[in-house]
């Protein structure tokens, strides 16, 4: 089950810590009476994203000055880092004419986010050229750069060539359940240990503005090393709406770190991570999307190592088009598991 390490890192990452020793719900399919019990209890998809009324709603306090507050903050105290390259994101978006699209952008995260004061993001412009135009951002607190960031924007242009690859195979998210409901279907097990109880009533309480459905949930649930590659349907939580695709790409931003850096852990259930955050993050943007909309998040991790993981990612629309494409590093620093330390 998905995506959140529930130890010191709190950056986002697997919840099978929580769930390494839980024996994996039986086969499960819902009857028609749940399926309808579970509609009823869904949140209202209709009322207005807290990404976009909250999150990445930014304060102008100057020219080019903006102040952005948190929302959700992972266990770890340390700021979200998809917040961070939304909110830049937002920042550099505007000062740019309403006929440019971000295309790509490129971060390093530099120091943690405190998580008890705004963030200031001071934007600085580049170059306007007749094409492409740059912004660069730095996201500062308490005087200090906690991000850095580079963002570009073009304008949509017709060519010859095009190319993508073809969109993996799996089960629409219609299908599959949320990580919500995959928790709930644990906590059902009478003979589930107090420990994990409480564990997973806490991820529950947490105010993610994103909703997940794993692909392949079995796999989040056991010790066997796995290959670092996991796919999950992703959208922002509530109504964003069709038109502003500025607004999207930032809500992408902010999607596309949630649970990423995780898929370099895969083969390793026999190490738990004592402290694993972003480096620095890379985007690239491909197509029109809505991130209100489910997307397949494609992640694969093709390299770790000297205490470093290095995850790429491919958020793909449903209907098969290659909407953005996504890179990060991450510091990934593990200590192999006890058993005292197992649920
Ligand atoms: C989903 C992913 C996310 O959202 S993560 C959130 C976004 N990313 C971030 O917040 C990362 C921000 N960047 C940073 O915090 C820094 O650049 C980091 C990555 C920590 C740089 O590391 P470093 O240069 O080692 O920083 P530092 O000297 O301040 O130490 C931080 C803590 O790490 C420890 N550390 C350091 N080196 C080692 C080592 N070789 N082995 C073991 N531990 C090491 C330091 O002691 C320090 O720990 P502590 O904070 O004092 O407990």
């Amino acid at each position: 089950m998905a995506e959140k390490r529930t130890d010191e890192d709190g950056c986002s990452e697997e919840i099978n810590t929580t769930l390494s020793n839980v024996s994996p719900p039986e086969s499960y399919s819902p009857s028609e009476d749940e399926c309808l019990e579970r509609a009823a209890s869904q949140p209202d998809q209709d009322l207005k994203s807290v990404l976009v009324t909250s999150v990445l709603n930014l304060e102008e306090l100057d020219i080019d000055l903006f102040r952005g507050t948190h929302h959700w903050v992972p266990r770890s105290r340390r700021l979200f880092g998809g917040q961070i390259v939304g909110q830049a994101l937002v920042a550099a978006a505007k000062s740019v004419n309403d006929n440019l699209y971000a295309h790509s952008l490129h971060c390093y995260f530099v120091r943690a986010g405190d998580p008890k004061v705004p963030v200031l993001y001071q934007v600085d412009r580049t170059r306007d050229g007749r094409s492409f135009t740059v912004r660069s951002v730095k996201a500062i607190q308490h005087g200090q750069p906690i991000l850095i960031c580079q963002a570009s924007f073009h304008m949509s242009q017709p060519s010859p060539l095009h190319h993508q690859f073809t969109m993996p195979e799996v089960p629409p998210p219609e299908d599959l359940l949320t990580v919500e409901e995959l928790i709930h279907l644990v906590l059902s097990k009478a003979d589930l240990a107090e420990k994990a109880r409480i564990g997973l009533n806490k991820l529950l309480a947490e105010e993610v503005p994103i909703e997940i459905k794993p692909i392949n949930p079995q796999h989040f649930y056991t010790l066997v090393p796995a290959e670092p590659k996991k796919m999950f349907w992703v959208r922002a939580r509530g109504h964003i709406g069709e038109g502003n695709m500025k607004l999207h790409c930032c809500v992408a931003a902010y999607v596309s770190d949630y649970a990423f850096l995780g898929t370099a852990l895969l083969p390793y259930p026999n190490y738990r991570a004592q402290f694993t955050a972003s480096l620095d993050h890379a985007m690239w943007f491909h197509s029109t999307f809505r991130s209100d909309d489910w997307m397949l998040y494609e992640c694969e991790s093709p390299w770790a190592g000297s205490c470093r993981g290095l995850v790429q990612g491919r958020l793909w629309r449903r209907d098969g088009v290659l909407a953005v494409s996504c890179s990060q590093e991450g510091v990934l620093r593990v200590k192999p598991v006890t058993h005292s330390s197992k649920l």
